[in-house]
């Protein structure tokens, strides 16, 4: 019953009808593909014959109203349970904050992406305290059944501003370990040259994967935001595309890095809010990739101000309605072809 409901409805449907709560149950498909519906939003696939190469986790949604990415994972897991997909990977699909989703908000009560890597534990309990554990919870479980595989993770987010450029990732910070042309590549098959490095630690859920299990994992960013049926799934067609081919072929050696198509920044700032006040210089309309001069001055808080220095700096994700203590806005620095080159040279980047 709950199986045919979930084949019939499709994940989203199936997991919006039923937020909080839900039965947890298993099936085979035709292909003999073992699917578990593990938690509310959260499906787990193991196919049956096949020797995987990597172990897959796909998310959307922790924040519930970036939508074109639920969409288009909705879609996926249909065309897996209509065996339209050729999925040889163990796979793991996450619709991370279905109740916000319903009430088409970015959180109920606190931001579900800063409480991975067991920030949660500072939190005291509410709705995404407790998925955060639980999210945890079934990934580590997902990855330890798979630990002699290579982990993937691409956690997928839409922007609340609009950007200079549409699609970008975050790179989670490695810890020194080199930058791999390999995942730069298989961004860009997604259609996403653009790409972050970060320089610091953070409690996202693609860092939590990097950090913890050294998944090829990051945060991929969309486009914008807009409510459930008002996107335009074709801007996605070649991140279905190349879902589909990490789901099913073995070698991904064909997906080249192409350096002069990529458009890199370092993050070089981290700005948090330490002030109710905390208010930026510029407009909602101004986009992500904004670039400003040295001596500009950002934003202010208390009575003191925040200026760019070492510029041209471009701003991303900023938000001065954000918790105190949380980061307000990246600050990023792009990195020109020489630059590539020379992170080639010194093994930042290989
Ligand atoms: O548009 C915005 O301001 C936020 C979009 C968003 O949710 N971005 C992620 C980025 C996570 C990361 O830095 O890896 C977030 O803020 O959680
Ligand atoms: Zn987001």
């Amino acid at each position: 019953m709950a199986k045919t409901a979930l084949l019939q409805q499709g994940l989203l449907e199936f997991t919006l009808n039923s937020p909080q709560n839900t039965d947890t149950f298993g099936f085979e498909l035709a292909n003999d593909t073992k699917v578990s519906l593990l938690a509310p939003g959260v499906v787990r696939f193991e196919p049956k014959d096949s020797i995987p190469s990597r172990a897959i986790v796909l998310s959307a949604g922790i924040h519930g109203n970036e939508t074109a990415p639920i969409e288009c994972l909705d879609k996926l897991v249909s065309d897996i349970f209509a065996l339209e997909v050729k999925l040889e990977q163990p796979l793991l699909v996450i619709l991370g904050n279905p109740p916000a989703m319903i009430e088409a908000k970015r959180e109920l009560s606190v931001n579900l992406n800063r409480l991975f890597i067991g920030k949660h534990q500072n939190y005291a309990s509410c709705y995404e305290v407790e998925r955060a554990k639980q999210l945890e919870s079934l990934l580590d479980n997902f990855y330890k059944s798979y630990q002699h595989l290579p982990a993937y993770h691409l956690d997928l987010h839409t922007a609340i501003r609009s950007s200079k450029h549409e699609k970008f990732a975050v790179y989670p910070f490695t810890h020194g370990k080199p930058w791999q042309k390999s995942s730069l590549a298989l961004l860009q098959a997604c259609g996403v040259d653009c790409v972050l490095f970060s320089n610091e630690p953070a409690s996202t859920f693609s860092y939590h994967s990097s950090a913890k299990y050294n998944a090829v994992a990051f945060t991929v960013e969309l486009g914008k935001v807009h409510a459930f049926g008002q996107n335009d799934l074709s801007k996605l067609e070649q991140l279905s595309t190349t879902l589909q081919q990490l789901l099913s072929d073995s070698n991904l050696s064909s997906l080249g890095f192409k350096p002069k198509q990529a458009v890199l920044f370092e993050v070089s700032d981290v700005v948090n809010k330490h002030q109710e006040d905390f208010c930026f210089s510029f407009g909602q309309s101004q986009a992500n990739f904004t670039e400003y001069q040295t001596g500009y001055e950002l934003a202010k808080e208390g009575s003191g101000s925040v200026v760019i220095g070492n510029g041209p700096k471009a701003i991303v994700f900023p938000n001065d309605k954000v918790a105190i203590g949380q980061r307000a806005v990246l600050l990023v620095k792009r990195m020109s072809l020489s630059d590539i080159e020379q992170a080639e040279k010194n093994h930042r980047l290989e």
